[in-house]
């Protein structure tokens, strides 16, 4: 079995509803988003011989996924009052509201789907929250 890897990270801002402690507040982190795709064998055709998938391609389709959660402050949905995300909203800020409590393991679970939606047999998909945290999430059998 081959394994690639690449990685994006985006810069943003998010807290956690309902959450004891700190990270109740909103914060920033860069998030370092990695992806691994998987293959059983090579591809054999000219440009792509021996090779899984180009690096290139790879790289373009996780930074266009990625790069939708730069600069921003994420929002699970329901947890601001709509008054307040239409405030900021209107003073021009970047308010991207989610599905999910915008945790690493979400993030993870979120971004490996994503990239298998675009075709990829993804192993696993990992974010890190801090330059020490992360969270990985991956499926039993792949595509
Ligand atoms: N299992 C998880 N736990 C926590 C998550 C998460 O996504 N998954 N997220 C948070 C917060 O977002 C928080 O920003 C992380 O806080 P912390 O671990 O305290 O990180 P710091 O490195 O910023 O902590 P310092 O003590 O300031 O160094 C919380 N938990
Ligand atoms: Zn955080």
């Amino acid at each position: 079995m081959y394994t690639l890897k690449s990685e994006h990270s985006f810069d943003s801002a998010h807290f956690l509803a309902q959450y004891e402690g700190k990270c109740k507040n909103i914060h920033g982190h860069r998030w370092r988003v990695e992806v691994e795709v998987q293959a059983r064998e090579l591809l054999e055709d000219g440009q792509l011989d021996g090779m899984v998938v180009d690096f290139g391609s790879l790289k373009r389709d996780m930074k266009e996924m990625v790069d939708h959660y730069d600069h921003a402050l994420i929002v699970q949905q329901g947890t601001m009052r709509k008054e307040t995300v239409s405030c900021l909203k209107g003073e021009g800020f970047r308010i991207l509201e989610v599905g999910f409590r915008p945790t690493a393991e979400n993030f993870a679970a979120f971004f490996y789907r994503r990239m298998r939606d675009r075709g990829y047999d993804v192993k696993r998909a990992t974010v890190y929250e801090t330059p020490t945290n992360s969270a990985a999430y991956e499926e039993v059998g792949g595509i």
